[in-house]
């Protein structure tokens, strides 16, 4: 995950490969809570790790429910109709799909429990749930604003005395998960049959089809009679499924949907596994929607394959309200199109993560579409010439799907990069968004910024280049330990290191599993950052490094690297000889005596003793070495900048790296 203050996708052009999606939230936590509810265990395959299925997860086990994960797999271990624990504090997050199916079943299974969430949550009504569940007889009270959350659910020690005997009443046009809260309690209190009836328009109807289907996988079979009445039989009981499988999500499928139509195609198709048109979840009729609009999309039970069709996309007008997660992805796709797009019938927009149509909105105008918005729709004017789009921060609300949604925008026609804010914020249901999607993007290398961070020995560079790869989540490229790891991979393979072995060498340089992570040299699987340093290590690296072959075969290695969404290089020939077309270039360096005292400060810690005056000298000797030597000789890049870190620290060195790539980018 991209943990950065902000992720810069550089324009992107084409994108083809297969990408395997992470699980559905929707289903993750339905089966999740049902799990719960029934007796025994159940083994859920593939569930969905992200910031709405952990709070589902951690109330769980506060609930005294048994919780065994193993990778993508998890054993519930369920309460059988019978509170365990009956006082809790439960923080739902922001997840719609925990505090209102939860909040309904505690509710009617009594207890004293408060339910509350991130600030956003606390403005997202329940109002609709919070009737229901007080006209059934269950105690339940605002503790922050009326007809929002924090709830206080009982809290009189005797579980409620429930009427079941009249319908039970319940709005449906705010939304679809108060209704699937009480389709999924009310089997625990079953003991006459329970009626609910649907108030006003229901909004988002495929949702309660996808309770229904796992309500019945888990042994309740709901009489319904359309959207408006639903009868839960006398007798209902959970009884787990045993195993049970989770597909993967629809509504995240939506980008890579998007994705395939909109990007070239010479890369070929974009390939979805782990949903597909079998699947249950109403957002897989995004596929209609992309059709429309023009993409070649082909598909079997769990796989989707998606290719570009008409081009621009066809503008469309379409009701939303059955796909309303989805339907966002659409906004964006609408500025690809060949007139104005309407999304209409989306008022749930508003009370989601953000108010959606709001933002959506706001940030399209920032690109510089015209778009027009109404209580419960959205228009958006596609941008037509390259020469309309603009380079664009997206502020993303903390709402995942803005977030990825604008990704898509990166596609522009104008070259243009796009600038994502907080993107962290896809942890909500996608925590590998944009890994996903630059796994699977391509544009030209020219495209892909590289900084370089050059400089003499002990300049602090290698510290400096890190922080600043980590701060704009770029890859990391120390290109003074790929000769040592070349050795030390040559030595492995049995190679002795001279020239019979040069081509030998140079061939396993050329595809070296060598990684820069956490401030650690990997090679594959192996941490050889300790390995790499030794004398003899050095000794080797400099034997590799006479190999001509070999260096040739380096260069094609370190170019490599260059990899979305970008990279920080560090060396001594990186923006004179490695990237000279690299976008930023600092040349670092300090005084050898500011240099020396450094060197002598890690050398002590690690228990090396030496002298300040002798490290010196071998520096300047080093230096002199380096400036003069014919091939790669150490010197600034004539459009390097130069920054003397002698009297300023870490942090301020990185900071002045940051404010001069910050001063070159076009938001
Ligand atoms: O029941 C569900 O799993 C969901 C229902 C929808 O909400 P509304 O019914 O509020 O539209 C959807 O937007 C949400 O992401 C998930
Ligand atoms: C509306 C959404 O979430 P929630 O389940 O919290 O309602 C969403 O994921 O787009």
């Amino acid at each position: 995950m991209f943990s950065t203050a902000f992720l810069d996708l550089p324009p992107l052009e084409g994108a083809g490969g297969t990408v395997l999606l992470p699980g559905s939230k929707s289903i993750s936590n339905r089966v999740l809570l049902l799990a719960a509810l029934s007796g025994g265990t159940t083994t859920v395959h593939d569930l969905l790790d992200s910031d709405d299925t952990r709070v589902m997860l951690a109330a769980l086990r506060q609930l005294g429910c048994g919780v065994a994960q193993q990778g993508s797999t998890v054993e519930i271990t369920g309460l059988d109709g019978q509170l365990k624990v009956t006082q809790a504090d439960l923080f739902m997050g922001n997840a719609g799909t925990a505090i209102r199916p939860l909040t309904a079943a505690l509710a009617v299974l009594g207890g004293d429990f408060t339910l509350h969430g991130v600030p956003r949550m606390h403005e997202r009504p329940i109002g609709d749930l919070v009737d229901a569940l007080r006209q059934l007889g269950c105690l339940v009270a605002y503790t922050g604003n009326p007809g929002y959350p924090p709830l206080r659910l009982g809290g009189q020690g005797a579980p409620p005395r429930l009427h079941l005997d009249a319908p039970i009443r319940v709005r449906g046009d705010v939304s679809s998960q108060f209704l699937t809260a009480l389709l999924m309690a009310l089997p625990l209190v079953a003991r006459q049959d329970v009626v609910i009836e649907v108030v006003g328009e229901l909004i988002s109807k495929p949702y309660i089809e996808i309770t229904l289907n796992l309500l019945a996988r888990f042994g309740i079979t709901v009489a319904r009679e359309g959207w408006q009445r639903f009868t839960i039989p006398a007798g209902s009981r959970y009884r787990s499924p045993g195993e049970i499988h989770v597909e993967a999500d629809a509504s995240s499928a939506s980008y890579f949907i998007a994705l395939g139509a909109i990007a070239t195609g010479d890369s070929g198709t974009i390939r979805i596994e782990g949903v597909g048109e079998a699947s249950i979840q109403g957002d897989i009729r995004f596929v209609e929607a992309a059709r429309l609009m023009g993409a070649q999309v082909a598909g079997g039970p769990n796989w989707l394959e998606i290719r570009r069709g008409t081009w621009p996309l066809k503008a469309i007008d379409l009701d939303c309200n059955h796909i309303p997660d989805a339907a966002m992805t659409l906004a964006v796709m609408a500025l690809y199109a060949d007139g104005p797009t309407t999304l209409r019938n989306i008022a749930s927009w508003r009370v989601k993560e953000t108010d959606r149509i709001a933002a959506m909105a706001t940030e399209m105008r920032k690109l510089g579409a015209t778009v027009e918005e109404g209580a419960d729709f959205i228009r958006v004017q596609p941008l037509a010439n390259p020469a309309d789009w603009r380079a664009a921060s997206i502020h993303t609300y903390d709402d995942h799907r803005v977030a990825m949604c604008f990704s898509l925008a990166a596609f522009n026609p104008a070259g243009l990069p796009v600038r994502v804010e907080d993107p962290k914020c896809v942890a909500k249901t996608f925590p590998d968004y944009f890994e996903t999607l630059l796994s699977v993007s391509h544009t030209a290398t020219r495209h892909i910024p590289v900084i370089c961070v050059d400089g003499p020995t002990a300049s602090g560079k290698g510290t400096v280049a890190v922080a600043v790869a980590a701060r704009l989540g770029y890859h990391f490229l120390d290109s003074g330990a790929m000769y040592r790891v070349t050795a030390l991979a040559a030595s492995r393979a049995g190679l002795a290191i001279d020239t019979a072995h040069e081509a030998a060498i140079a061939t396993l340089a050329q595809t070296l599993p060598v990684r820069f992570e956490g401030g650690k040299v990997w090679l594959a699987g192996d941490d050889v950052t300790e390995q790499i340093r030794t004398e003899e290590a050095g000794m080797n690296a400099s034997r590799v490094s006479a190999l001509p072959s070999v260096r040739t075969a380096l260069v094609a290695l370190q170019h490599s690297f260059r990899r979305l969404p970008g990279l920080v290089a560090d060396g001594r020939d990186m923006g004179t000889v490695i990237f000279p077309q690299a976008s930023l270039k600092v040349y670092l360096t300090a005084s050898a005596a500011c240099r020396a005292e450094r060197r002598h400060k890690q050398l002590i810690s690690k228990g090396i003793s030496t002298t300040i005056d002798s490290l010196r000298a071998d520096l300047e000797a080093r230096d002199a070495r380096d400036s003069s030597r014919s091939v790669s000789p150490l010197k600034p890049a004539q459009d390097a900048l130069l920054l003397d870190n002698s009297e300023i620290s870490i942090t301020q060195s990185v900071d002045q790296v940051l404010a001069w790539w910050e001063g070159r980018q076009p938001f």
